[in-house]
């Protein structure tokens, strides 16, 4: 059977309705999963409309934010990136300021940079930001005969959104779109990939969804895009909405779509998208994607991770780090509402060794408390005009001078906000202005990211690692929040370990859930396992299956990911090599209080497939640090600015 879908970017593309994982030249289908690629699909075309009311199909522009997915508002803010002031971070010690920089990143791909020309510009989640005057509409106009339409509706009575009925309104609070949430090219993604995935955490709930490119003579070599967006937990229904007024949600087939939805709102939010989206919910454990998204990332993109300076005002702060063949073990501290520090010694073997609830809940909370200032974008910015050492009490305060002895310079932080005390009468006595929230902002930003860097390097030393990761939207690729963590890993490890970070920082546990094995792999047994250590309290990951089915389906996963889906970056050459890989994998899993260990080989056949433009450019290909002028699509994927 053929299925033939209008994609969400207009580009036509017919099908087999195979449940294989990889089409033939080695493009993604549905990460494993058969959902939204055999029987009926209903196409839909999207358009965008401009002010003056014509409509167009979404264009990849490359001058400007290119790949704003399907929805798209400019933000108006001005950028957050650049910051000059050498007080604003100067804590542990003062001297440490925010260094200058230019937050625009990008990412390669194995052989194949991603289309990244974005400035920098403030974080925007879409929490009601509107009021811009050059926002763009959306509208969408679905091209679903009358047919189709019946189908999908009768399919099933649940899904409330093809339902005239139940269509919701319009969005009040179009998404606004943010430059920072890069999407990941798959170049040599041919079919579409119909899924999408959330993460819904304490704060934020981030989604994960792919749009086909458009309009290519080859479908063959269409290509798409990972597209990443986040909302408010607290406005959950813009997130609904943005699903639903871009038919993310539309079922397949007449069966309900599958959403896998990873993060606690998987469980408190499930029967409100399963009423809906009319789909079905599939819980994915939190600390099991937000592993499976760091490692597809640190296995397939290039440029994804980095180091961050500490030295006040740095030119180029940020330093790539070339994709390791081998980056385990490693230790990931995932900063979101609160903490998880999770150790990861292999593809298939993590534990989560530790946690703290003093995270960016933390610091946003206390931080609006104490301002009156709740917009997390608001709060940034003034952490980069204070001056902490108004309210820290530092080593000099007490000292009046430096403590070497015990390493301790005078401008190290004593106690933080032990000074509120003193200068508050000082200046009531001399009538001056109570303390600048400025002041308080910055100390927060570097009393929170100092305690989870010193926890974050006290479980390095405890478990021997000596990489450490941070995730999760806390980072949010803020100079002053990278500069403040990777100085205090510095400064705890005397300069021995350095602090690495992700472009896609707040996105690992949707895009863990997003890449998430097939049902069917993980469903051949009902217990689950425990991933965690036996002797440890805090909660590890459950992975659904038998101890074997696990390990095998999981190295089946793994496979994938590491070789298959590497293919989908990968340039296509003209011959077809076959070779064959021998790799050991160890899971350790922890099954009613006892530890096992068991290997298994997996042999896998990479073969790269022939045809395609790249052909034309391996000259560029193999010298990644070079740019072809020659402006086809492909090359432009090369393109990219820091
Ligand atoms: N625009 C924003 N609005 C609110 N918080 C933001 C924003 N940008 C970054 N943050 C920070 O990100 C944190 C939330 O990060 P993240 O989305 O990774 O966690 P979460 O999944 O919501 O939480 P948890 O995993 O603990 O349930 C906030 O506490 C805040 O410190
Ligand atoms: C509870 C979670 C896992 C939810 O994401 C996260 O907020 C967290 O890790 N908090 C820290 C809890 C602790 O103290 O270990």
């Amino acid at each position: 059977m053929k299925t033939q879908i209008i994609n969400a970017v207009g580009a036509c593309v017919v099908s087999d309705s195979p449940d294989t994982f990889f089409n033939s030249n080695n493009s993604l289908k549905g990460c494993g999963r058969s959902i939204g690629l055999h029987n009926n699909t209903r196409p839909i075309q999207l358009s965008i409309i401009d002010e003056s009311d014509n409509a167009y199909d979404i264009e990849h522009d490359e001058n400007s934010a290119d790949h704003i997915p399907l929805n798209e508002q400019y933000s108006s803010s001005s950028s957050s990136s650049s910051s000059s002031n050498n007080n604003s971070m100067a804590g542990t010690p003062n001297s440490m300021s925010p260094s200058s920089s230019s937050s625009s990143l990008s990412s390669l791909t194995n052989n194949t940079a991603l289309i990244n020309k974005l400035a920098s510009s403030s974080d925007g989640v879409n929490n009601n930001n509107n009021g811009n005057s050059n926002s763009i509409e959306l509208h969408i106009t679905t091209n679903t005969s009358s047919s189709d339409q019946s189908t999908n509706n009768n399919s099933n009575n649940n899904n409330s959104n093809s339902d005239e009925n139940n269509t919701p309104p319009p969005s009040s609070s179009p998404p606004k779109f943010n430059p920072k949430d890069r999407p990941i090219s798959l170049p040599n993604q041919s079919g579409p990939i119909k899924h999408f995935a959330l993460d819904i955490g304490g704060t934020l709930a981030k989604l994960v969804y792919f749009v086909q490119n458009k309009d290519k003579s080859n479908v063959n070599e269409l290509g798409g895009k990972l597209h990443f967006i986040k909302f408010r937990t607290a406005d959950i229904d813009d997130c609904l909405n943005f699903i639903i007024e871009n038919n993310l949600h539309i079922e397949d087939g007449g069966l309900p779509k599958v959403v896998r939805v990873t993060g606690g709102g998987a469980y408190k939010y499930a029967d409100l998208f399963e009423k809906r989206l009319g789909c079905k919910i599939v819980k994915e454990d939190e600390m099991q994607c937000l592993i499976w998204g760091t490692n597809f990332l640190l296995n397939n993109i290039k440029r994804e991770s980095f180091t961050y300076s500490t030295t006040p005002n740095a030119v180029s702060p940020k330093e790539f780090i070339d994709k390791a063949d081998n980056h385990y073990p490693y230790l990931l501290v995932n900063i979101g509402s609160g903490v998880s520090i999770i150790k990861v010694e292999s593809e298939t073997s993590f534990q989560r060794v530790d946690g703290t609830s003093l995270g960016g809940g933390t610091f946003w909370g206390l931080c609006s408390l104490l301002t009156g200032v709740s917009d997390y974008d608001e709060m940034l910015e003034m952490t980069k005009n204070g001056q902490s050492n108004h309210v820290d009490l530092v080593v000099g305060d007490i000292y009046g001078t430096d403590y070497t002895k015990i390493g301790l310079s005078s401008d190290t932080i004593a106690s933080s906000f032990g000074k509120v005390i003193y200068e508050n009468e000082k200046k009531k006595l001399s009538g001056e202005e109570t303390i600048k929230k400025e002041d308080i902002a910055q100390s927060l930003l570097k009393m929170v990211s100092n305690n989870i860097g010193q926890i974050a390097y006290l479980n390095s030393q405890r478990y021997g690692l000596n990489k450490i990761y941070f995730g999760g939207f806390f980072i949010r690729d803020h100079p002053n929040t990278m500069q403040r963590i990777s100085f205090a890993i510095d400064f705890w490890s005397k300069g021995q370990t350095k602090a690495m970070f992700l472009v896609h920082d707040g996105y690992l546990g949707a895009l863990g859930s997003f890449l998430a094995p097939d049902e069917d792999d993980l469903n051949s047994n009902d217990n689950d396992i425990d991933l965690s250590n036996s002797n440890n309290n805090n909660s590890g990951a459950k992975v659904k299956g038998s101890t074997s089915s696990t390990i095998v389906n999981q190295s089946s996963w793994w496979k994938r990911t590491t070789n298959e889906i590497s293919k989908l970056f990968s340039p296509k050459t003209n011959t077809t090599t076959t070779t064959t890989t021998t790799t050991t994998i160890t899971t350790t899993t922890a099954i009613n209080s006892s530890t096992a260990t068991t290997s298994t080989n997996v042999n896998s056949n990479n073969i790269n497939n022939s045809g395609g433009n790249e052909n034309n450019h391996q000259n560029v290909l193999t010298k990644s640090s070079d740019n072809c002028e020659c402006g086809c699509d492909f090359c432009n994927f090369l393109s990219y600015e820091i």
